[in-house]
């Protein structure tokens, strides 16, 4: 489980990017994360794998006060969290597999390292990862040969192979056309499903959190403006959320529709 207490995050110039916040989020959820560019969202995201250090209160995970953890156990913590970035963060000269073989490099001997050894268990874990998110076939395809939906599952199978409990997903659609957000967006959810892995998600299409999400949390001006069910989640919520002005490309009639679908 995650709980924010009272979570501040305040930037070193002053700016404070979340205020108080309350929040729980139990294993095998999937939650959405909404609100207008600039309201927190990513500072949020970030704070749970401290890749930002929060300023105020407290951040369990797993009741685990994550800012008591230091050196070792910081990355200890951190191989039980995926991330996924819009930019799919991948090296796209080498191949699908080597890709995915990276997430074990943390743990491998020096030697190993330097040489890129594998076991045959790494290479059959990174092969079953590609087989989850349907890109086995591109094992051996240079990732710069790939398209971009092709390329956000090579990073969702890196992370999947790390075999974490918790995936963070800072915008993964964003830079997909329609029809492979989709596609991405049901990977996820069969993650999610099958492999009870806890998906956090940032995102800026409010159709698509409201489908995939069984949770949304609207995120204004660093609060917490909604917490609850996506199937709940009405245009004054929308409103409110966006502070009067929902997001550009998602028309509140579209959004209704896909609530009530
Ligand atoms: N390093 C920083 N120093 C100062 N202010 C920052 C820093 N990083 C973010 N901020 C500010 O904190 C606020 C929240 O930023 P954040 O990136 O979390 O928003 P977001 O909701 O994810 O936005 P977007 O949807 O555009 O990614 C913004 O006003 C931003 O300008």
């Amino acid at each position: 489980m995650i709980a924010f207490k009272q979570v501040q995050k305040q930037y070193p110039n002053g700016f404070s990017a979340l205020k108080n916040v309350d929040l729980q989020i139990q294993q095998g959820e999937y939650v959405a994360i909404i609100g207008l560019s600039g309201a927190g969202k990513s500072t949020l995201l970030r704070c749970i794998n401290r890749m930002h250090e929060i300023t105020g209160g407290t951040l369990l995970v797993d009741e685990v006060d994550i800012n008591t953890l230091k050196g070792k156990s910081v990355r200890q913590f951190r191989r039980n969290i995926g991330m996924i970035f819009q930019s799919f963060n991948l090296v796209t000269r080498i191949s699908v597999i080597k890709n995915v073989l990276v997430s074990f490099v943390p743990e491998m001997p020096f030697w190993r390292k330097l040489l890129g050894i594998f076991t045959e268990q790494q290479k059959k874990q990174a092969l079953m990862a590609l087989d989850r998110v349907g890109i086995l076939d591109k094992a051996y395809v240079r990732v710069d040969q790939l398209s971009g939906g092709q390329q956000q599952r090579v990073a969702l199978a890196r992370t999947l192979a790390q075999n974490p409990k918790i995936i963070l997903a800072d915008e993964p659609v964003a830079s997909l056309d329609p029809v492979t957000a989709h596609q991405v967006m049901d990977d996820f959810r069969r993650i999610n499903k099958e492999l009870n892995m806890t998906v956090i998600m940032n995102i800026h299409h409010v159709e698509l959190a409201l489908e995939y999400a069984n949770r949304v949390i609207g995120i204004r001006a660093g609060e917490i403006v909604y917490d609850g069910a996506a199937k709940d989640v009405t245009e004054a919520v929308l409103q409110q959320i966006y502070n009067g002005q929902v997001e550009e490309g998602s028309s509140v009639v579209d959004v209704r529709q896909a609530v009530t679908n």
